[in-house]
């Protein structure tokens, strides 16, 4: 039996940092929410007992430092799974994009292989495994939409956005999240209202969703790479309802609600930015079947 599983892209609507942790991280809130822009994961069982990554992409790991092996690890150690898995990842989301590419490919590799060696765990108890591998993981587990505390991983789903384009435009630069982390200035932050974006969505005010976007990550990302300011106004010009940095970038995500529009915003950016997509947001949560 072969499993396969969709993983798709996060963006952040609202990020923000509230204090450094004991433990180096982060104290985050924020709200995610899963895009229709997705890897594919093909889980095919072996006949010994090793973990195999396959991908046709340059820029992505195919050891023990890829995600996806680690989720598998995680998995075999936990529960004595003496049966090996080849993982085959097929990569549209563009890598260390601020887009949480392997994050995701982690987390389905878990739902997938939760399925392949029928070990009946809930999502609650897949998100928890995840959270040992990154602070993405346990929201991409669950998908939808969400408030994200801790350093990410305690997860409350809350309802998804009013229908929207989301339009991603990626800088070919890759960014390092430690990195951002690291530069983040903690006395000079302006906080977004991550409670004010919540009863936005709540109550699908799109125009108060739009006000209220806001990453604290993005100064310090737009400092060390100019273009992705760039790429921001551009966006705006051309349209966009609200425009924003995800994550801990370098892609630049616009909202945008009439089709006409997005067309215009779409070929302006093509223009001198290599990747760009136009996909929708993901409302519901991923299901075990
Ligand atoms: C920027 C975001 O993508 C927003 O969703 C996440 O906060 C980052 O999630 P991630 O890439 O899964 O992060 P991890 O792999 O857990 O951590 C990478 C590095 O980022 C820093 N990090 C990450 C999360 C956090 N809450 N505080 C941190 O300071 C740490 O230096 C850590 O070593
Ligand atoms: N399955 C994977 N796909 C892509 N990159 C991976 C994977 N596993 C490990 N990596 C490594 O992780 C690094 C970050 O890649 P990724 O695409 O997950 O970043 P990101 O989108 O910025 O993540 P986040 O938004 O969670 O911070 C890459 O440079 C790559 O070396």
């Amino acid at each position: 039996m072969k499993v396969l599983v969709k993983a798709p892209a996060k963006i952040n609507l609202s990020l923000d940092v509230l204090h450094k942790r004991p433990d180096g991280y982060h104290e985050v809130k924020m709200v995610m929410t899963t895009i229709d822009l997705a890897d594919r994961i093909e889980l095919i069982p072996r006949s010994d007992d090793a973990i195999q990554i396959i991908s046709q992409n340059r820029f992505v790991p195919d050891d023990d430092r890829n995600l996806a092996y680690q989720a598998a690890k995680v998995l075999k150690d936990t529960f004595g799974i003496k049966q090996g898995v080849a993982i085959s990842i097929t990569k549209n989301i563009p890598v260390a994009a601020g887009l949480a590419g392997g994050s995701s490919d982690a987390a389905a590799t878990l739902r997938g292989l939760n399925k392949l060696w029928r070990l009946g765990l809930t999502l609650d108890e897949l998100a928890e495994l995840g959270a040992q591998i990154g602070s993405d993981v346990p929201f991409c587990v669950y998908g939808g939409t969400a408030v994200a505390t801790g350093r990410g991983e305690k997860i409350m789903p809350i309802a998804s956005p009013p229908p929207c384009w989301v339009i991603l435009a990626k800088p070919s630069i890759g960014v390092s999240t430690a990195e951002v982390y690291r530069n983040l200035k903690l006395d000079e932050i302006r906080h977004p209202d991550v409670d004010g974006m919540v009863e936005a969505i709540e109550s699908q005010d799109y125009a108060a969703i739009c006000k209220l976007v806001g990453n604290v990550l993005e100064e310090v990302t737009l400092k060390m790479h100019p273009e992705v300011a760039h790429i921001k106004e551009q966006m705006k010009r051309f349209g966009a309802d609200a425009a924003l940095m995800s994550g801990s970038g370098p892609t630049v995500f616009g909202l945008v609600q009439h089709d006409s529009r997005l067309q215009r915003i779409y070929n302006g950016l093509r223009g001198f930015c290599d990747q760009v997509f136009a996909v929708r947001i993901l409302g519901e949560q991923h299901s075990l079947d």
